[in-house]
């Protein structure tokens, strides 16, 4: 057993002590919360806990929403309590409930004798991968129904997994297996393939293979804006078949090319000066994602990048979304981790790529983005 002897952690651990001290005093708290210049800032703490403790509730009445097609049925104009509770088949008290609870989290929002969509609930409904993501947290959320117990295995073997069949399987997969999360991932994809084309100049490669590209929306939407790039298509043979089908009907000028096969054991194919890798090397633990940097080390040519696009950890401003919520996706997943920046840097330097630098983009919460060059 590891002995819990205090030690000293200088003028920050005491400053630290300090504080806590006094924010768990509760003749502190209630002088704060009187005190006119410290109220504002003790109701701001005092909701932002709050929201701590009842986030669940809070996911669970934007789930009910989205399961119920609300924000659809708003999205045609106000509507009254009746006629939402008949569209959204739920008795008048439930639909009341829903759209009360909905209207305090600004989902929905009354006017006069009815109920408008509100801005949130506008913004959500804008972004088809949101709504994807929510539906299929039941999954997630059942896995973290015992959090302690998922940290104690180490994560896996649960609800998550089963969706995600690469996590824990050794087999590549068939048609059944590949398709829940290829259709998630493509749903999501659009705001991800956005921020990545504004933040790096693709037209500045000749020939780009997206590693782990799931069903190619990363590669349509790049192949629209930059159309003299030739493309190339790696994943699972099954997820393979599922893009052929997308770009039948996608419109490029050019049809990408597209390899099945495993990027952990089999060869990647060379030729292209500029790989991607989005939302894939945060799904591997950390010898497989090594193997993985190896592989497409060994792939590009001298002088060729490497891309990799993700939410990172440690991202300032965007901890909760990299270290809580993909911290705790991705164990009950039972595979891969978020990394910060500096840990895929030095990853990437001891599969020998050189110039490691990070690209900012729009939203650090859902993407981050790091070039690196052999
Ligand atoms: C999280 S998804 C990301 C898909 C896509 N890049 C995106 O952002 O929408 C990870 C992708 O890696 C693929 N993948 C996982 N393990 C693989 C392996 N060993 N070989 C090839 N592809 C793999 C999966 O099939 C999946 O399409």
């Amino acid at each position: 057993m590891i002995s819990s002897t205090p030690q000293k952690y200088g003028w920050r651990g005491q400053w630290i002590g300090w504080r806590n001290r006094l924010l768990a005093s509760p003749r502190f708290q209630r002088f704060a919360s009187r005190f006119p210049l410290t109220r504002p800032i003790a109701r701001r703490r005092a909701r932002a806990l709050f929201d701590l403790v009842a986030g669940f509730t809070y996911s669970q009445i934007l789930a009910a929403c989205i399961e119920t097609d609300l924000f659809e049925v708003l999205a045609e104009g106000p509507q009254t309590s009746e006629v939402i509770a008949s569209r959204i088949d739920l008795p008048l008290a439930g639909a009341e409930r829903l759209l009360r609870g909905a209207a305090a989290l600004g989902l929905v929002e009354p006017i006069e004798k009815g109920w408008a969509l509100g801005s949130d609930g506008a913004a959500l409904r804008g972004n088809r991968g949101i709504a994807e993501m929510v539906a299929h947290h039941h999954l997630l959320y059942a896995d973290l129904a015992d959090p302690v117990g998922l940290l104690r295995r180490g994560g896996g073997g649960g609800a998550l997994s089963g969706l995600w069949h690469y996590a824990e399987s050794p087999h590549p997969g068939d048609a059944r297996a590949v398709a829940a999360y290829s259709a998630l991932m493509a749903a999501s994809q659009p705001l991800i393939a956005a921020q990545a084309i504004d933040a790096y100049p693709f037209h500045r490669h000749r020939r780009l293979l997206d590693v782990g590209g799931g069903e190619g929306a990363f590669l349509a939407e790049v192949g629209a804006r930059a159309p003299a790039l030739e493309l190339g298509l790696f994943d699972l043979p099954a997820v393979g078949d599922r893009a052929r089908v997308r770009f039948d009907s996608a419109g490029l000028t050019k049809q990408p090319a597209i390899f099945g096969g495993d990027f952990l054991r089999d060869p990647l194919p060379q030729g292209y000066d500029i790989i991607s890798l989005v939302r894939v090397l945060h799904d591997h633990d950390d010898g497989p994602a090594l193997e993985l940097l190896r592989n497409i080390y060994n792939a590009l040519p001298s002088g060729g990048t490497l891309l990799i696009v993700e939410p990172m950890a440690r991202t300032p401003g965007a901890a909760a979304a990299g270290d809580a919520y993909f911290g705790f996706y991705l164990l009950a997943m039972g595979s891969g981790r978020p990394r910060s920046a500096s840990e895929i840097a030095a990853m990437l330097r001891s599969a020998r790529f050189s110039q490691t630098r990070q690209i900012a983009t729009a939203m650090p919460l859902t993407t981050s983005a790091m070039a690196a060059v052999r």
